[in-house]
């Protein structure tokens, strides 16, 4: 499995200075973090108070037996209790608050960077990879960022306020008290680690489970024809029993903590209560101090066991909180250069002026990472207004040639020149901006028709978007729906046909009349007419730009201005069709071969242009 899918939960060890740079989200709504501390405080001085006041009834009731009044003492039960509630309400919604801030920070911190990074970062992490990042991990951190650090503040200033109050009352007991405390941490931290991993396992399996249901469900045809459904109940089965066995380690573990946390804090209530009683004993040390102290012991243990919890989840944590700094931190290695950015900064230009007309490859040489070098040496010169199309066999490297040319990487080797000027030398918003593209798998939004075209220019007319769409030969099929333009396409346009999708793509892509226009097999799925009222459009609106055209159906290209014949990164051939025909070599091959196999096709090209093929 690839290693930045793997969910690696494994307790690391916990890195603080990842943790610092984590808790700024929390520390950026300070307002509501000063509130939250002195709830916190309110809260912990309010559970302080309680024992206190409950040790001088006892002790009152000791001394003055039934003439006590204890009117007093009710009353400062019932203020604090109304304070407690209070304390709680705030609390909850002060830790409330931030979670939902840092949780939104944190993603649109991620999401901008998403943004932001460029087409090699997404090479090496798949996109569940990525969603992960956004939701799991995102709230994950949020949690312990919110509740974690809230539940810190106030378990700190609680158990600070109780070993004070201890140590000044009877330093003795006080100890007594204490020293379970750190037995009680190291036990809580070793079994919540051991519940949490456990409790994942068994959230990983119910997932497995629900994946196989969902196969099974999906694939029920497949599986019958293969009669492999005694196989699959097998699967099912190993499934089912590994989340059985972890399932009943969890509450094994479980019914094991909880007796043990209680036995804990009983031996140190026993503990107080046997030192106390001796005291009382042998010193004479009031029964109210001792019963106050007992009620400390109790108090105490909250929350030892909730920090605890947190400590074993920051370790969990550990692996979620790399991850999502890693991507709120990756650096796009594709981006302006300081000068450009310097040049931007001082003139709001890159310095260049703004057209887009002679392109040259010098020398290029690439490769994807550490890959295989895909292109090497590779020299192309494009004249203002040229058509060019790449063709050539699978994996030759034509949409790598694009990729370059729209610097969605950049070359290893070599230069890419626009207008004489290395394109890294400019800024990659203008680049981009002058771009328009057309793939083959074309991305549609959720949304009308007409809301994807106008996302080529948003603040496009109704009839430029039409006119758009006239050109690109999508207006008919359009208007032949029943609600035209205002169409919902579903989610990656799954309303439409492929045709369709790259019809809208087109129409985007005129609307924003791109100086330099780019089709990756833009219309594979099109029928020939179609491609002929297209191929009419685009001529009109693209005269005089650039453009670059990869097609595997040769019908597309015939126009073109400059075909080359790719092959292992290399131009094996190159010319206009008709010279590449006459030539009878690797471009006469293919389309020889591809008229073969459409028989239609070919009768459609040969009678379209008036030649022969043979
Ligand atoms: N993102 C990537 N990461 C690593 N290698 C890649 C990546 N994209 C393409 N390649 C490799 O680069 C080589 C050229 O691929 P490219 O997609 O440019 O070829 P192509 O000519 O456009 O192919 P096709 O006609 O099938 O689309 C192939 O060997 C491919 O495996």
């Amino acid at each position: 499995m690839n290693e930045w899918i793997d969910d690696d939960d494994n307790e690391a060890k916990v890195d603080l200075r990842l943790w610092r740079k984590l808790l700024q989200y929390t520390l950026s709504y300070r307002r509501t973090a000063v509130t939250f501390t002195l709830v916190a405080l309110a809260l912990a001085m309010t559970d302080l108070s309680f024992p206190l006041i409950t040790g001088m009834v006892v002790a009152d009731i000791e001394q003055h037996g039934t003439d006590v009044n204890l009117v007093p003492y009710a009353w400062a039960f019932a203020g604090l209790s109304v304070t407690i509630c209070a304390s709680i309400w705030g609390f909850i919604s002060c830790a409330g608050k931030i979670r939902t801030h840092v949780s939104h920070d944190i993603r649109r911190d991620a999401f901008q960077q998403l943004q932001q990074l460029s087409f090699s970062f997404y090479d090496r992490r798949p996109v569940g990879w990525l969603m992960a990042r956004l939701t799991s991990d995102c709230q994950r951190l949020a949690n312990i960022l919110a509740w974690g650090v809230m539940d810190f503040i106030w378990g700190v200033l609680l158990m600070t306020g109780i070993t004070i109050v201890m140590l000044v009352y009877n330093w003795q007991l006080a100890l007594a008290v204490l020293g379970i405390v750190p037995v009680l941490f190291l036990v809580s931290v070793y079994f919540r680690k051991r519940i949490l991993r456990a409790s994942r396992l068994v959230r990983s399996a119910n997932s497995r489970i629900t994946a196989s249901y969902n196969e099974s469900i999906a694939g029920v045809r497949t599986s019958k024809v293969f009669v492999r459904e005694k196989e699959n109940l097998q699967d099912f089965d190993r499934l089912a029993e590994e989340m059985q066995r972890h399932s009943i380690r969890n509450a094994v573990l479980s019914a094991v903590y909880l007796p043990l946390v209680l036995t804990l804090a009983s031996v140190s209530i026993a503990l107080s209560l046997a030192w106390g009683g001796y005291q009382v004993q042998i010193y004479g040390l009031a029964v109210g101090e001792v019963v106050m102290f007992m009620y400390f012991a109790q108090l105490f243990f909250q929350p030892v066991q909730d920090m605890s919890a947190w400590f074993a989840e920051l370790q969990m944590a550990q692996a979620s909180a790399e991850r999502v700094l890693s991507l709120v931190e990756a650096v796009p290695e594709i981006r302006d250069t300081p000068d450009v950015l310097r040049r931007l900064e001082e003139t709001g230009s890159d310095g260049y002026p703004d057209r887009l007309e002679h392109i040259s490859f010098e020398d290029v040489g690439f490769r994807y990472g550490s890959g295989p070098q895909i292109l090497e040496g590779f020299n192309l010169s494009v004249e203002p207004g040229q058509t060019v199309a790449l063709v050539g066999a699978t994996g030759g490297g034509k949409s790598t040639l694009v990729n370059l040319l729209c610097r969605f990487y950049e070359p290893t080797s070599g230069r890419i020149l626009i207008d004489g000027i290395d394109y890294r030398d400019r800024s990659l918003r203008w680049l981009q901006s002058s771009l328009g593209i057309v793939l083959q798998q074309p991305h549609l939004f959720s949304g009308t028709i007409g809301d994807n075209i106008r996302y080529g220019k948003l603040d496009a007319s109704q009839e430029e978007v039409e006119d758009a769409a006239r050109l690109a030969g999508a207006h008919e099929f359009i208007t032949d729906l029943d609600d035209g333009y205002d169409t919902e396409v579903g989610e990656d346009g799954n309303q439409l046909s492929l045709g369709q999708k790259q019809l809208v793509s087109f129409a985007r892509a005129v609307l924003k009349r791109p100086r330099l226009l780019v089709m990756d097999e833009a219309t594979s799925s099109i029928d020939t007419e179609t491609e002929r009222q297209i191929q009419q459009g685009l001529a009109r609106v693209l005269s005089g730009r650039t453009s670059f055209v990869i097609a595997h159906r040769l019908s597309t290209i015939r126009a073109a201005d400059l075909i080359l014949v790719i092959d292992h990164g290399r131009i094996v051939e190159q010319g206009t069709h008709q010279e590449l025909l006459a030539r009878r070599g690797r471009y006469h091959d293919l389309y020889t071969e591809q008229s073969m196999r459409d028989v239609v096709r070919t009768d459609d090209l040969i009678g379209g242009n008036g030649e022969s093929v043979a």
